[in-house]
């Protein structure tokens, strides 16, 4: 069965990081979405977003998209048929907003949903400078209505989200594993 894990979180949490590691060490294939969003140091279209204007974003279908921070983030049906296509375990990052929108539209065995924590918040603002963003940016994205609300698990995910702690990263790695395994995306 092709199966498709989504990873939502608030902004530092490790979604990218543990994206990477599901891509590196077990084979995963991401779903590329699509932003308005500039491109940040190191990221590449069509790679790690396929960037858009905001008048060529509008061109696109969406399975769903949404505003976040002031910048449209969208993600097609087209772009997870792809990767299914030559993949059977496929990875999508995106907020709670949108793992909701998933949740009511796709089949329920298909699909598992991790919530990415991190037990004090307040190390957020640094994982942002380590990843290389400004000070005043960093600031503005955590302080951003959507970071906010993303910073807490939404009520309705509760009922089929799972928490993953991203604090140390050993740790992380290892619960990583018992999730895959629960969620039978390791044969
Ligand atoms: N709903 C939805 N969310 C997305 C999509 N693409 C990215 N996101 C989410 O948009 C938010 C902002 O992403 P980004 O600017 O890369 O910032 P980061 O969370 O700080 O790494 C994150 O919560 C992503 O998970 C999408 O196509 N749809
Ligand atoms: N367990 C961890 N311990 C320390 N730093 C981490 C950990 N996980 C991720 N990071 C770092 O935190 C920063 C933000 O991670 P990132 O994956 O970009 O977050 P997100 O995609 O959720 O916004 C990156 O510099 C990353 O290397």
């Amino acid at each position: 069965m092709k199966k498709l894990l989504v990873l939502c979180g608030g902004p530092g949490t490790g979604k990218t990081t543990i994206q990477h590691y599901l891509e590196e060490k077990y084979g995963f294939s991401r779903v590329l979405t699509h932003t308005t969003r500039p491109r940040r140091k190191g990221e590449t279209d069509g790679k790690d977003y396929y960037f858009e204007t905001k008048t060529s974003f509008f061109r696109n279908r969406y399975f769903e998209y949404m505003e976040y921070d002031g910048n449209f983030y969208g993600s097609s049906a087209e772009s997870l048929a792809r990767t299914w296509q030559h993949h059977d375990n496929a990875v999508i990052v995106l907020d709670t907003k949108g793992a909701l929108a998933y949740k009511q539209k796709l089949r329920t065995k298909q699909v598992s949903f991790w919530y990415i924590a991190v037990a004090d918040q307040n190390i957020l603002g640094q994982r942002l400078l380590k990843r290389g963003e400004a000070k005043e940016r960093a600031a503005r994205r955590l302080q951003s209505k959507e970071a906010i609300r993303d910073m807490q698990m939404p009520q309705q995910l509760r009922t089929f989200c799972e928490v993953l702690l991203n604090d140390d990263w050993g740790k992380t790695t290892a619960e990583i594993e018992l999730f895959l395994r629960r969620d039978g995306f390791l044969k």
